[in-house]
């Protein structure tokens, strides 16, 4: 330990008789953005769940900054973004902000700041003052980035943040993900399906059916796998066998 941010040691989980986690083993290093790569419904976002003490493994440990998962003071120490937006949608883009800017130990003052820097990050200023409701579903996914991001926290989750965001605004979600990371020494767990995103990640582990199948850096997984793209990693190092 030490020197990882979240360590998962034989970690299982399984839905009445579906071994949807089989055991599963990753250390994410502090200060990493790792991207966690698979195909719809290969546990991802059970993974997450667990990792976030939102869901109870049936083996296994997990430790998030030396804490054993699930412990209060990880609630302040990691920003989570879901992956369907949880948003109060008769309140404004702000009242939202300050909702969840209240629920941690910030002053005051520090919560006037992060409400501002967050909103401006996902470029929501100008809107704050609209209700949620007639934010589209673009601006809900920003909103939820900004919420993630509320408490200043030292690892963040996040599945699937980009979804249903423009290129352009996606382009500076992630300039933002990696100024976090290198000048913040923020650890990143981010899932994704977009193979561009793949390749900004530090490591990225591939998971299938429960299992990690291949693990390492882009472009150590495509000189391995001789492959031009993750897609055929993905297929060489066995994503195909079900
Ligand atoms: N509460 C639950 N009860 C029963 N089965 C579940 C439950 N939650 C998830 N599953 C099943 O576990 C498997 C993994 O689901 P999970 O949501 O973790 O996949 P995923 O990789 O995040 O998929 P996606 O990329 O589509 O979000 C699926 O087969 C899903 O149906």
């Amino acid at each position: 330990m030490g020197n990882h941010a979240i360590s998962i040691k034989t970690l299982e989980k399984r839905f009445q008789h579906k071994q949807v986690i089989a055991p599963l083993t990753l250390d994410i290093p502090k200060g990493q953005l790792m991207g966690l790569l698979g195909p719809s419904g290969c546990g991802k976002t059970t993974l997450i769940k667990m990792i976030m003490g939102m869901l109870k493994p049936d083996n296994g440990t997990i430790e998030v900054l030396d804490l054993a998962v699930p412990h209060k003071q990880l609630l302040n120490d990691i920003g989570y973004m879901a992956q369907s937006d949880a948003l109060y949608t008769d309140l404004t883009g702000e009242e939202n902000l300050h909702f969840f800017a209240k629920l941690y130990s910030l002053s005051k003052a520090e919560q006037m700041d992060r409400v501002a820097y967050a909103a401006s990050l996902v470029r929501l200023t100008d809107d704050l003052q609209l209700k949620v409701m007639n934010y589209s579903g673009g601006m809900k996914r920003r909103l939820s980035l900004a919420i993630a991001l509320i408490q200043n926290p030292k690892v963040l989750i996040l599945d699937e943040p980009t979804v249903g965001i423009d290129p352009v605004l996606k382009k500076e979600i992630w300039q933002e993900l990696i100024r976090l990371k290198e000048h913040e020494h923020k650890t990143i767990l981010v899932t994704t399906h977009a193979m561009d995103e793949a390749e900004r990640c530090d490591q990225l582990a591939m998971l299938r059916s429960g299992h990690i199948i291949a693990q390492g850096t882009p472009q150590a997984l495509k000189a391995f796998y001789q492959a031009k793209d993750f897609d055929e990693v993905f297929l060489k190092a066995g994503g195909d066998v079900q």
